[in-house]
C-alpha cells in the first residue's frame, strides 16, 4: 500500500540454540533511505540482513514489503538483491555476463537484457570494460560491476554485506563516496551492514547502532554522535569524555548532574536515568571551548592542560580540573588555539546541548 513504509520488521526474533541472534527486533525503513547496521561482531547485523533477504527465516515475528507479509517467501520470489563482502562474480563470465545473469533468471527477453545492461554500464561508468573478465578489473571496478549486477534488475531493497571490506584504505574512502551518489541517484532503498563507524557516518542517512540483537539507537549520523542515547552508543561512535556523577534532577529541560562536587547541565536523548546509581554524561571532544573569563556557557569549569599533542590540523588537549577531583578531560581546538593556551588555569565551557546524560 502506498502508505506503507517499504521494509517493516515487526517484533523480528532470530534464535540459533542457545544464541539469541535477534531480540524482537522492530523496524521500519522508508523507500530512498540508505540505512546502515552497525554494530560489533555477532550483535546480529548480517543475521537480519540474512532474514530480509529471505535466506534465513525468523524464529518469530514478520518481515513485511510494501505492507505484504514475506516472511516465508524464498530470496528469488522478494524484489531484494544482494551485494556480498567478496562480490562473488562468476570469475568465467565477463562484465556484460555477470550483469545479465539475473535478468536472464527472471526471464528477461534477449533485446531487453541488451538495453538494460547498456544502461546500467553507461550509469556505472562501466561500459568500456564490458568484455573483460572479474581477474582484469581493479578492486574498485570489481565493486561497480557488483553493483551493476545487483541493480539490474531493478530490485525495490538492495542488501549491502560489508561490500568495501575488501577494498585498501585510500580505494574504500572513494568508493564510499561513490556508492553513497550511487544511491541517491537511483533512489534505491540501500540496507547497508558494517562494523565501521567512520563508513556509517560517511555514507548513510539513518544508521541503526546494535548491541546483542536489540537496537540500542536509531537515528541521523549527527544524532548518533551528538547526541548518544547510551554509553555504548557514545564509545563506539567516534572519542568523547565520559563524565561520571550523580543525578540531581531536571530543570526544565536540563538534566542536573554533580560532577565531584561541581554542578553541571545536560541532556538526556535516551531518556533521563533513573536517580540514586551513579550517571554518565558525555561530551565530544571539539565542544570544549576555551576562555581566559568564565563563559557563559551552561558549564563552566576552570582547568589546567597537561599535555598537547599536534595533529596536523588540529591539536588535543589533555586537561585536568582540580575542582572535580582532578577528573581528565580531553579537547579538540584548531592549532593556534592550541598554541595560546598556556600553563595557566584556562577556563573550560560547553554548552548543555553538547553534554548528554546517558541512558546507561
Ligand atoms: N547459522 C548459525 N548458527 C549458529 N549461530 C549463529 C548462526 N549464524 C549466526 N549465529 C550467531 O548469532 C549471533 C549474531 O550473528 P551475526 O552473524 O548476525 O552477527 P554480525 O553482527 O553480523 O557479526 P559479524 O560482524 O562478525 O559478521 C552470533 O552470536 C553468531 O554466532
Amino acid at each position: 500500500m502506498a502508505n506503507d513504509p517499504l521494509v517493516r520488521l515487526e517484533g523480528v526474533t532470530k534464535r540459533f540454540g542457545e544464541t539469541t541472534a535477534l531480540d524482537n527486533l522492530t523496524l521500519d525503513i522508508a523507500q530512498g533511505e540508505f540505512v546502515t547496521f552497525l554494530g560489533p561482531s555477532g550483535c546480529g547485523k548480517s543475521t537480519t540482513l540474512r532474514i530480509l533477504g529471505g535466506f534465513e527465516q525468523p524464529t518469530a515475528g514478520r518481515v513485511l514489503l510494501r505492507g505484504e507479509d514475506v516472511t516465508r517467501r524464498p530470496p528469488e520470489k522478494r524484489n531484494v538483491n544482494m551485494v556480498f563482502q567478496d562480490y562473488a562474480l562468476f570469475p568465467h563470465m565477463t562484465v556484460k555476463q555477470n550483469i545479465a545473469f539475473g535478468l536472464e533468471l527472471k526471464g528477461m527477453g534477449k533485446a531487453e537484457i541488451a538495453r538494460r545492461q547498456d544502461e546500467i554500464m553507461s550509469f556505472l561508468e562501466l561500459t568500456a570494460y564490458g568484455d573483460r573478465y572479474p581477474a582484469q578489473l581493479s578492486g574498485g571496478q570489481r565493486q561497480r560491476v557488483a553493483l551493476a549486477r545487483a541493480l539490474a534488475p531493478d530490485p525495490a531493497l538492495l542488501l549491502l554485506d560489508e561490500p568495501l571490506g575488501a577494498l585498501d584504505a585510500k580505494l574504500r574512502g572513494q568508493v564510499q563516496q561513490e556508492l553513497k551518489s550511487i544511491q541517491r541517484r537511483t533512489n534505491k532503498t540501500f540496507f547497508f551492514v558494517t562494523h565501521d563507524q567512520e563508513e556509517a557516518l560517511t555514507m548513510s542517512d539513518r544508521i541503526v547502532v546494535m548491541n546483542k540483537g536489540r537496537v540500542e539507537q536509531d537515528g541521523t549520523p549527527e544524532e548518533l554522535y551528538f547526541h548518544p542515547a547510551s554509553r555504548f552508543v557514545a564509545e563506539f561512535i567516534g572519542e568523547t569524555n565520559l563524565l561520571t556523577g550523580e543525578l540531581r534532577g531536571t530543570e526544565g529541560d536540563a538534566v542536573v548532574m554533580d560532577w565531584f562536587g561541581t554542578t553541571l547541565r545536560g541532556h538526556a536523548p535516551g531518556g533521563v536515568p533513573r536517580a540514586g546509581a551513579p550517571i554518565t554524561a558525555s561530551v565530544r571532544l571539539e565542544r570544549l571551548g576555551f576562555h581566559a573569563e568564565r563563559p557563559a556557557t551552561a558549564n563552566a569549569v576552570q582547568g589546567r592542560v597537561t599535555g598537547k599533542t599536534f595533529l596536523g590540523s588540529r591539536m588535543a588537549l589533555d586537561l585536568t580540573v582540580e575542582e572535580a577531583q582532578g577528573a581528565r578531560l580531553r579537547a579538540y581546538v584548531d592549532a593556534d588555539t592550541g598554541q595560546s593556551v598556556g600553563d595557566a588555569p584556562v577556563w573550560i565551557g560547553w554548552d548543555q546541548s553538547s553534554m548528554a546524560v546517558l541512558r546507561d
